[in-house]
């Protein structure tokens, strides 16, 4: 009989980062193993775990690598030591078998602990251009489980497993549109777009968005605008906007995606795995200011498989998205091509993959 383990999931830092962590913890538990996620210190962390009351999550300090050599190096690399001390002292006690880091420097005292400890160590990307952290961590570490066929040059291939990104169990089965409409006060027979920032700022985006759906007063939008820019966001939009709703942070997202036929957003990895193993059709907007320009990397990757149609922000202006939408939305072959794009990049059994290979070591 396959023997059980005791598995510690570093996924600290963003969403994009904990919610694969989470759809990792709740398959390797559903297989009989015990598991605990570390997690950072952060607002957005406490927030975004706060539904997940069935998991353990202990949680440790950020550490973010200053982009450029320099003296804050010397601060960085003692918090380094540090947290890493503070893991193996938290992976002793749970006793972990193995160590997977989710991406981020914030998983790497973790999986540096692990392997002074002599547990199996993993890390997971998401990205088609992988972060920094991962390609440092990768060096060393058993196997390296990659999102997307694109970040394979970046790896040594011997410890490289394609798994996909895993999505949280409960998008495993979506509520039905009409009952999530309800839930979220929209009606469920309009056409309905998302719009979605990510974790670090998209003011200009959801400027642009708030100008184009009030040239398409038929079709409506559901916002998510993040926790930091919801009140500018709710008084550029003014008082009457019957058609555009806004959310800061939204803990039910079956229920918006439910509801979603067309989704506006950046091109985090994580959203995009969600948005790919429902079949959304998208126009995606990258962060300008992503590490190495990743986001337009992982774009890029859905843009020439026809999913998504790709604007850069600089170049993007109100009346590009009223014509993107309104041409997406003119006849249901073009939403219905996209979104078939989009599902055939998804990959239904990441979770099961991903725990397979933690299993077999
Ligand atoms: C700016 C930046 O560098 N962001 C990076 C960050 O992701 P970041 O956290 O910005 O964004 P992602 O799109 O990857 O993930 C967002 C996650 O949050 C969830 N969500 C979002 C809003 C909300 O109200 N509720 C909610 O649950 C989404 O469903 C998704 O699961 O890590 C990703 C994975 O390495 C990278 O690809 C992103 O580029």
């Amino acid at each position: 009989m396959e023997s059980k383990k005791k598995v510690v999931i570093a996924c600290g830092g963003t969403g994009g980062h904990l919610f694969p962590g989470v759809a990792v913890a709740q398959e390797m538990k559903r297989r009989g193993h015990t598991v605990r996620l570390l997690i950072s210190e952060k607002k957005v962390d406490a927030q975004a775990s706060a539904k997940y009351g069935d998991l353990e999550f202990d949680t440790v300090p950020a550490i973010a690598k200053p982009a450029t050599l320099s003296l804050k190096m010397l601060p960085f690399l003692w918090k380094l030591l540090k947290t890493t001390a503070k893991c193996k002292g938290l992976l002793r006690k749970f006793e972990a078998d193995a160590v997977i880091g989710m991406g981020g420097f914030t998983s790497l005292p973790p999986v540096m602990a692990g392997k002074k400890l002599g547990a199996k160590t993993f890390v997971h990307d998401s990205n088609a251009l992988p972060g920094k952290a991962n390609r440092l961590t990768a060096k060393w570490c058993d196997k390296v489980l990659l999102g997307v066929e694109e970040a394979r040059p970046y790896f040594p291939e011997s410890a490289i497993e394609i798994t996909g990104t895993p999505v949280r169990e409960e998008l495993y089965s979506l509520p039905a549109r009409e009952a999530a409409a309800e839930k979220l006060g929209l009606d469920p027979t309009l056409k309905t777009v998302l719009v979605m920032g990510g974790s670090q700022g998209a003011k200009q985006l959801n400027s642009l968005v708030v100008q184009a759906s009030k040239a398409m007063p038929d079709i409506q939008f559901i916002h998510i605008t993040g926790n930091f820019d919801h009140d500018r966001v709710k008084a550029e939009m003014g008082e009457h906007c019957p058609n555009h709703k806004l959310i800061a942070f939204c803990d039910d997202m079956p229920s918006i995606y439910a509801v979603t036929d067309l989704a506006i957003m950046r091109s985090g990895a994580s959203s995009l795995s969600e948005i790919s193993y429902l079949g959304l059709a998208s126009i995606l907007v990258p962060y300008p200011y992503a590490a190495g320009d990743h986001q337009t990397k992982n774009a890029e990757v859905f843009a020439a498989a026809n999913a998504a149609v790709l604007r850069q922000e600089s170049d993007l202006d109100a009346g590009m998205l009223v014509a993107d939408v309104t041409h997406i939305f003119a006849k249901s072959e073009n939403l219905e091509k996209m979104s078939a794009a989009s599902a055939a990049l998804g990959v239904k059994d990441a979770a099961t993959r991903v725990c397979t290979v933690i299993e077999s070591l």
